[in-house]
Order: C-alpha cells, then sequence, then structure tokens
C-alpha cells in the first residue's frame, strides 16, 4: 500500500508522527510518501527521499491512501478533485469538513468499531476523525453510551488554546507573560495591596496592549465563552458539534440530546468538561462507576475524593497521555436518574491524531 501523509510537519501531524513511530506503525509494511504545500522537494522526514507537492492531483491519484492533517480548505480544494477523477482510495482526515457527509464515516475505534466496519464492508472510502471534545466525551462516558443508559447529556466544556491552534498556544503565553509583566514589581513585595495588582491586571486585560492576534481577546486571566461561528438556535457552531456528531459516531437509530456550552479557557492542549447525564434508569452509582471504568483501556475512574480529582483529573496531570480520566461521579439533587461526572482529556491525542492513526492500522491489518 502506497499512503501519503500530507500536514505531517503541523502541530496534529507532529503529533500524528510521534504516535506512529512509538507504536512501531511504519514497520506496518506500506509506502509511506511525504507531501507539503509548501515545501515541495526538500527532504521528507524519515529519510523518505523528497516531499512530494500536496496539490498535485496526478501524484495523489497513484496513493492507496491519503491521511491529511492539513486542514479543512486543503480537505475543501483537493477531495473533490481527486474523487471527480475516480480516485478510489481511502481518505483519512482530520478535518471537521467531510464529517456530516452521508458517505463518510467519523472514526473512533475504541467506541464504534462497528460503524467503522459496517462501513468498511460496505466499500465506504472517507474515513474522518470526530471534533475533539466530541471524541473525548465518548472515551471517557462510552460506557454508558454502549449500555444505553443516556437519555440525555449536557456537557459544559473547558477548552484548551490548542483547539484553535499552535499561534493561539504562544499568544495565550504571551497574553500570561504581558499580565506578569505589568506588575511584576509589586509581586516582589509581599506586603503589595492585592487590589492595587488586581487594578493594573484588569486594567491591562482591557486597554489593548496584550497581544490578541489570534484569539481576538485576552485568554489569560480571561474565558471565552463561545468558540468557533454562530449557527442557528444561539448555538455556537462547536456545540452544534457535540449532537451531530456524538450521534453520527455511535450511528443510533434514535437521535441522544447532546448540548451545552462550549468556553475557551488558558489551558495548553487538554480539553475538560463538566457533564450531566439523565439516565434512563435509576442505577447505583457503583454500577455506573464499572461501566464508565470497564469501556476501554484508556478511561481512568477517578474516586470522587478533593485529593484524588485535584492530583488526576486536570490538564496538567492529563497532557501529553492517551489516559481519559472521569471523577467527580455522582447523583445529583435533582433525582437519583441524574448523574454528573468531570472528565479532561489531551485533545491533540484522543482529540485529533491517535483515531487517524489507529484508523490507518485497521486499513493495513484488513
Ligand atoms: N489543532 C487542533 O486541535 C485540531 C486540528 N484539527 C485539524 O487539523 C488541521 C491542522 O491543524 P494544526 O496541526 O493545528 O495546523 P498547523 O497550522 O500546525 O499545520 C498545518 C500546516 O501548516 C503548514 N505550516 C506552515 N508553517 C508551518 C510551521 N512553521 N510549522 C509547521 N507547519 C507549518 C504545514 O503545511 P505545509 O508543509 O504544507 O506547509 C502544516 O501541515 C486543522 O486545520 C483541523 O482541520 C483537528 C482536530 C484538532
Ligand atoms: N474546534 C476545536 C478544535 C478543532 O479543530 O475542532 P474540529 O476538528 O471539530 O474542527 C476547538 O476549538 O477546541
Amino acid at each position: 500500500m502506497k499512503v501519503g501523509i500530507v500536514g505531517w510537519r503541523g502541530m496534529v501531524g507532529s503529533v500524528l508522527m510521534q504516535r506512529m513511530q512509538e507504536e512501531n506503525d511504519f514497520s506496518l509494511g506500506f509506502e509511506p510518501v511525504f507531501f507539503s504545500t509548501s515545501q515541495a522537494g526538500q527532504a521528507a522526514p524519515m529519510g523518505g527521499g523528497t516531499l512530494k507537492n500536496a496539490d498535485d492531483i496526478a501524484e495523489l491519484k497513484k496513493l492507496d491512501v491519503i491521511l491529511t492533517c492539513q486542514g479543512g480548505d486543503y480537505t475543501k480544494a483537493v477531495h473533490p478533485e481527486l474523487r471527480k477523477q475516480g480516485w478510489n482510495g481511502y481518505w483519512i482526515d482530520a478535518a471537521s469538513t467531510l464529517r456530516m457527509e452521508k458517505d463518510a464515516v467519523i472514526i473512533l475505534d475504541p467506541i464504534n468499531r462497528n460503524v467503522i466496519d459496517a462501513a468498511l464492508q460496505n466499500g465506504q472510502k472517507d474515513f474522518i476523525g470526530g471534533n475533539c471534545t466530541v471524541s473525548l466525551m465518548l472515551m471517557g462516558l462510552g460506557g454508558l453510551f454502549r449500555a444505553g443508559l443516556v437519555e440525555w447529556m449536557s456537557s459544559m466544556t473547558y477548552q484548551a488554546a490548542s483547539g484553535a491552534g499552535a499561534p493561539n498556544m504562544r499568544e495565550l503565553l504571551s497574553q500570561m507573560g504581558g499580565l506578569h509583566g505589568v506588575v511584576a514589581e509589586e509581586l516582589k513585595n509581599p506586603g503589595s495591596a492585592i487590589l492595587e495588582i488586581d487594578k493594573k491586571v484588569t486594567e491591562t486585560l482591557r486597554n489593548g496592549s496584550l497581544p490578541t492576534k489570534e484569539f481576538g481577546f485576552p485568554l489569560a486571566g480571561n474565558l471565552l465563552p463561545w468558540i468557533d461561528r454562530e449557527v442557528e438556535d444561539g448555538q455556537s457552531r462547536e456545540e452544534w458539534k457535540g449532537f451531530s456528531e456524538t450521534n453520527k459516531i455511535l450511528g443510533v437509530a434514535t437521535p441522544i440530546p447532546v448540548d451545552g456550552i462550549c468556553v475557551r479557557v488558558g489551558a495548553m492542549r487538554c480539553h475538560s468538561q463538566a457533564i450531566t447525564i439523565k439516565l434512563n434508569k435509576d442505577l447505583p452509582i457503583a454500577d455506573i462507576e464499572q461501566l464508565i471504568a470497564n469501556d476501554n483501556e484508556w478511561v481512568k475512574l477517578i474516586p470522587n475524593t478533593k485529593a484524588d480529582s485535584l492530583a488526576g483529573l486536570t490538564p496538567a496531570a492529563v497532557s501529553g497521555t492517551l489516559t481519559v480520566p472521569v471523577g467527580r461521579v455522582r447523583k445529583m439533587k435533582m433525582g437519583p436518574q441524574y448523574v454528573q461526572a468531570f472528565t479532561c482529556g489531551d485533545q491533540l491525542l484522543w482529540g485529533a491524531a491517535e483515531p487517524l492513526r489507529r484508523m490507518l492500522r485497521i486499513l493495513l491489518e484488513k
């Protein structure tokens, strides 16, 4: 098999490459061909010859599989042209462009391997990674969906800067530095007045002096209660994906309501979510915990104690790992069928690169 890899040097692509090397995917007997939209002719990684032009349809048509993390604009430009010219290979993609297309499958194999296998049987060729927030929620709470227990779910998110892109991560850190800078002298003096410090910080958040080219607003010392563009019903597009993608991934006949508010916070690369679930029956909390904990090898149930939650259920604990902790699980005051949970996960791993890497493996092992 000839596998074209596009977008390998971007942030998601670099995580993908790192994971493929860690898991020895390159020794599975396929021929990798590396592409770039801007560096064609330069050296490819891993001694893979020279980079080919990622816009060269004739070159792309020679491939059995194209795996792309190049972004939605690339997908929009290249995928229809390839299909129009009769290319019948597998397209594996991180971008959202094709997700809701009828013939595309949203891939998250620990949760929907049955949907993926059925699509392969059916001759489908477009396999698209899901939205990071949705994928991480399902990796954590897949056990409750699999058991058919979820009547509805509300997810209130705390999404990291990385979801907006690498320049946004840099901007967040620059803003943090900027805020620190305006009060650095006062902070050296333990006797300085905290309200004076706060006043200077608030002025700085408002006076336009912090870098905001990427986010449009300060994120450091702040939060942004809107992600992506406005869609219908007062929802953001990120919130809209919660319902539409969750149900497509699960392949359920009757859609399960999923809704909530998506918020950007000053974390680097882990998205967190506070979840409210209405179960369709009253189940003891121990059974609920077992269903969550036993669903897949990456989910980790965190006991609902202060010490365990603060040690294991945070972006700082999870960043750079495939573990998806779920904690704060308890029955809510609303009634015995209402359960709360909190989950956190690395949005560049399960949220972006990992499902793509695993889909390639599924194809190679077919
Ligand atoms: N960021 C995220 O959290 C998620 C992103 N995605 C999808 O993945 C796509 C790619 O995202 P992301 O990886 O963040 O994008 P990046 O901006 O990091 O990389 C995209 C491309 O930019 C080009 N590029 C230009 N300058 C540089 C540079 N200095 N370093 C590295 N690459 C550079 C590269 O292409 P070239 O070699 O052709 O110049 C690269 O493949 C998104 O558009 C989205 O569709 C999906 C889920 C989550
Ligand atoms: N929109 C997500 C990141 C992302 O890339 O999502 P999607 O793959 O659905 O476009 C965020 O901002 O955190």
